[in-house]
């Protein structure tokens, strides 16, 4: 079975079909998507290994996704710390702060002092949605993911990657390659070019939908969230 990737547009497309056809709720999808992110860490280092994750979100749904994964990395044993410069305003994304504020989970203003001190980062800033060069304030916190030599985790698409086209050729973003990329649903375009760990996270449709849209269910096992995939376009 060879894995296929979507376009930014079909992963548009798809999102509004699961909203519209699929009678999905908002948060259902972004609690679904951000389990799969935690589970993922689970799989790539114990909270006994590595406590300290520091979870970079972004102003839409890929940030919230990053949100929901702090909070179940917290019941896991994590001692995750959120760094969320640009809070966006969908309703939803303040009830996930109020949780975690209930949660005790941390929130910082400084990314580059808790980058010195975590053992992993995730990046939830841009997913699906992102085009153009990276606007203010992130772009400071691209070029440090770009020369951390911490692990990362990146959500969906590595942030500032083309989405359909993969690293820019230059600028911000192109020195920057996380270590692991979990897609939601489906890999996007860009992951063609990536070269490190590919999981698929996101267990939202059956192989009809994936059809409709042009992708492939990857082999989830039992109540796996999370599954890894060996390379996009090869066979699992
Ligand atoms: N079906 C699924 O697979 C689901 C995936 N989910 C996650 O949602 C994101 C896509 O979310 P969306 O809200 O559409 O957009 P983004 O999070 O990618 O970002 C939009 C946000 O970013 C700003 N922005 C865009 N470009 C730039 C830029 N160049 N500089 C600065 N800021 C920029 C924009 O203004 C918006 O505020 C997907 O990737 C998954 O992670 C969901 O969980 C649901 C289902
Ligand atoms: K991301």
């Amino acid at each position: 079975m060879s894995l296929r990737t979507i376009s930014s547009a079909t992963a548009l497309a798809l999102d509004q079909h699961l909203l519209s056809t699929g009678s999905f709720s908002l948060d259902q999808l972004i609690e679904l998507a951000g389990l799969s992110i935690a589970q993922c860490m689970t799989l790539l280092s114990p909270p006994s290994k590595s406590p300290h994750i520091l979870i970079a979100c972004g102003p839409g749904n890929n940030g919230g996704d990053g949100l929901v994964a702090a909070r179940h990395l917290h019941h896991f044993g994590y001692r995750p710390i959120v760094f969320y410069p640009k809070p966006g305003s969908k309703e939803v994304y303040g009830r996930l702060r109020a949780q975690l504020d209930f949660l005790g989970v941390p929130f910082t203003d400084d990314f580059e002092v808790e980058l010195g001190r975590c053992d992993w980062v995730v990046d939830a800033i841009f997913g699906f949605s992102f085009s153009g060069p990276v606007r203010d304030p992130f772009g400071s916190v691209i070029a440090l993911l770009a020369e951390t030599t911490k692990p990362v985790l990146a959500v969906d698409v590595p942030s500032s990657w083309h989405v359909d086209l993969g690293p820019p050729a230059d600028g911000l973003g192109a020195a920057y390659s996380p270590d692991v990329v979990v897609s939601l649903t489906a890999p996007k375009e860009c992951m063609r070019a990536f070269k490190g760990r590919q999981f698929v996270g996101g267990r939202f449709v059956g192989q009809q939908v994936a059809d409709m849209f042009g992708f492939d269910v990857p082999p989830f096992k039992g109540c796996d969230q999370v599954v890894e995939v060996v390379a996009v376009g090869e066979r699992l």
